[in-house]
């Protein structure tokens, strides 16, 4: 059987209605085993996106989730704040090609989006593609992302 990834979702409250629907679809999605929601869970939570980008980021690094799915209404501050995390490698990304090659170039755990960018069904196209794609290790990207890793490891 195929392994079944996990995933983690979180936002501000800039974000968290366009979260809250692609939490919904990612849990309709039969690829998906789990999808873990960090909040917020809606606009009156007030938490800054820092808190909540780091949170997931710190999930996937401890590998508690493969992958994490933040929303804020950029998506810029959620990719810097989950970029601080050592072992992660986020991506704000709006257009399907650029998601496509954060994972197969870059190995991106982490997909960033802005709520006040990018509408609802394109985001959903682009979410539901990206979990579709894999890394592949055996790669010619590999070698690049691994200098990546030596600098933040050295
Ligand atoms: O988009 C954001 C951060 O990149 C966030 O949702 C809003 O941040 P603010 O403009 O500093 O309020």
């Amino acid at each position: 059987m195929k392994h079944a990834m996990k995933i983690a979702v979180a936002a501000d409250n800039a974000g968290v209605a366009l979260k809250n629907e692609l939490r919904d679809l990612l849990r309709a999605d039969g690829r998906i085993a789990e999808v873990r929601d960090l909040g917020v869970p809606d606009a009156a939570d007030d938490r800054a996106y820092p808190l909540l980008g780091i949170a997931a980021a710190e999930a996937v690094a401890a590998g508690e989730v493969e992958r994490a799915l933040l929303v804020c209404g950029t998506g810029i501050g959620m990719c810097i704040s989950a970029n601080k995390v050592p072992g992660v490698r986020a991506t704000v990304a709006h257009d399907s090609y650029s998601a496509e090659r954060s994972v197969k170039s870059n190995d991106c755990q982490v997909l960033t989006m802005g709520a006040r960018v990018i509408g609802p069904e394109l985001a959903k196209r682009i979410v539901t593609e990206w979990i579709g794609h894999v890394f592949d290790p055996e790669s010619a990207s590999a070698a690049k992302v691994a200098r990546i890793s030596d600098y933040e490891q050295a």
